[in-house]
């Protein structure tokens, strides 16, 4: 599939190269190019003399698609269209993005995020789309079929449906960050920009121990594997196990964010992101060989999505620093600070500094409690001994007469929950 790109120039930026990244994620060769920055028309986003030049390149490279890089209203998808070639899709870029989403989504929750998002984005379209194929007869046009009046209601209800069971899957997630906490794990997950680094650091820091299980597939979660130069190859989340000398860490990679997403499409993949709001920790991945401003503006996204719900600490890590060398690094740590206080510099793809990294968790994730509990030896009180042997770091196991001394560290649920389980054998043996 081939596809020219354009872009009506906002804000002076004319830069292309991302929408060229996802056009090439989802599938297609970028084979023209072409930019407007003077005052649109607002029938095409563009004026309409700059139209009649994309059909003519259109034409010229034999395109099978014009993807813009701006969001399009469905009358101005539909007028740019009826300039084109025949046959020509016209896709903007939030179209592009749920495309790319569709073909990597591979589990049954990804699916329903996407098909959300797609139902969400279509909906304010539904009541335009029944007008315009009315007064066109131009069926199946944006690929979507007839409409009819009942097309509204049925949308909000299959949101409704699909919002339903995204509920019951994000709480058997959350059934299942809880064991694994009471199984003595800390959660840490990795956020930040697609491509910035986050799985490769994720096989760096699991490398040479087990796979832990996978909530869902990853096409390169084989450690031989490398990490493919493209756009969101990790859409929902993969958890690995990690070590980092003292404490057993889950490593939990999630979807790379993205700039200038419109709400309704974060808010369909919200749930991915539950892992790192609910995490221990959360590793903030930014790729330290972009140039600052694009730097500062992608950690300003990150910062904005995280902010409402995170509750964990946020380390932030200066990745692919083998591409940067001391002097440029010193001068982005300086003009990132407010933003990056403390940052944590490595390259996952060298292994670089991960050392370092390894420590800095470490000292971020809450502190274990020391607890001393005094058991009388009652016939349940084995189960509990084993119990917080596989929970804790257990220092000390003494007999003395009737009574058995566990000295242990543990996260503090552990030491609860042990503390719990010690005054039900008290009471047993006092009954
Ligand atoms: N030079 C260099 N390249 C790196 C480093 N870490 C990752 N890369 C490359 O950057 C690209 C993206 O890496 P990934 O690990 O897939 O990035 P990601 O953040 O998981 O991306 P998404 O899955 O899209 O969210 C790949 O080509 C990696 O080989 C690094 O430390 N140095």
């Amino acid at each position: 599939m081939k596809a020219v790109v354009a872009k009506r120039v906002e804000r002076g930026d004319a830069d292309l190269s991302e929408i060229r990244d996802l056009a090439r994620a989802a599938g297609y060769e970028v084979v023209g190019e072409l930019t407007q920055t003077r005052e649109e028309d607002a029938a095409y986003a563009f004026g309409e003399g700059k139209v009649e030049e994309l059909a003519v390149l259109t034409h010229e490279v034999d395109a099978d698609a014009v993807i813009v890089d701006n969001r399009l209203g469905p009358y101005q998808t539909y007028n740019i269209g009826g300039k084109l070639p025949e046959g020509v899709e016209v896709v903007d870029r939030f179209t592009l993005i749920l495309d790319i989403f569709g073909q990597r989504a591979q589990t049954r929750k990804a699916q329903l995020q996407v098909e959300l998002a797609e139902l969400r984005y279509e909906l304010p379209r539904a009541e335009a789309k029944t007008s315009l194929a009315k007064r066109d007869e131009r069926p199946g046009f944006m690929g979507l079929g007839e409409y009819d009046e009942s097309r509204e209601r049925d949308i909000k209800n299959q949101i409704a449906d699909i919002k339903r069971e995204l509920d019951a899957i994000a709480e058997k997630a959350e059934t299942r960050r809880e064991q694994r906490r009471e199984s003595g794990f800390d959660l840490v997950a990795l956020a930040g920009y697609t491509n910035a680094g986050k799985s490769t650091l994720m096989r760096r820091l699991a490398a040479e121990l087990d796979v832990d299980e996978n909530e869902d597939r990853h096409p390169d979660l084989d450690t031989t594997a490398e990490s493919e130069d493209r756009l969101f190859t990790t859409l929902g989340t993969t958890t690995r196990r990690a070590d980092t000398g003292r404490r057993d860490v889950l490593l939990t990679d999630t979807v790379g964010f993205v700039s200038d997403l419109p709400h309704w499409l974060v808010e369909s993949f919200e749930s991915t992101l539950d892992s790192v709001y609910h995490a221990d920790l959360v590793l903030l991945v930014v790729d330290a060989s972009e140039p600052i401003e694009e730097m500062r503006e992608k950690l300003v996204t990150c910062h904005d999505t995280l902010y409402e719900r995170n509750e964990a600490p946020i380390v932030t890590v200066l990745n692919k620093i083998d591409r940067v060398d001391e002097a440029e690094l010193a001068e982005k740590r300086e003009a990132l600070s407010a933003l990056a206080p403390n940052p944590v510099a490595v390259s996952g793809l060298t292994g670089e500094r991960v050392d370092e990294l390894r420590d800095r968790i470490e000292r971020e994730l809450p502190d274990w409690q020391f607890e001393r509990l005094v058991l009388p030896l009652a016939d349940d009180t084995m189960s509990l001994v084993s119990w917080v042997h596989d929970h804790a770091n257990v220092e000390a196991e003494e007999y003395e007469g009737e009574q058995v001394v566990l000295e242990f560290e543990a996260r503090p649920s552990i030491v609860e929950r042990a503390r719990a389980k010690a005054s039900d054998l008290a009471a047993v043996e006092s009954a």
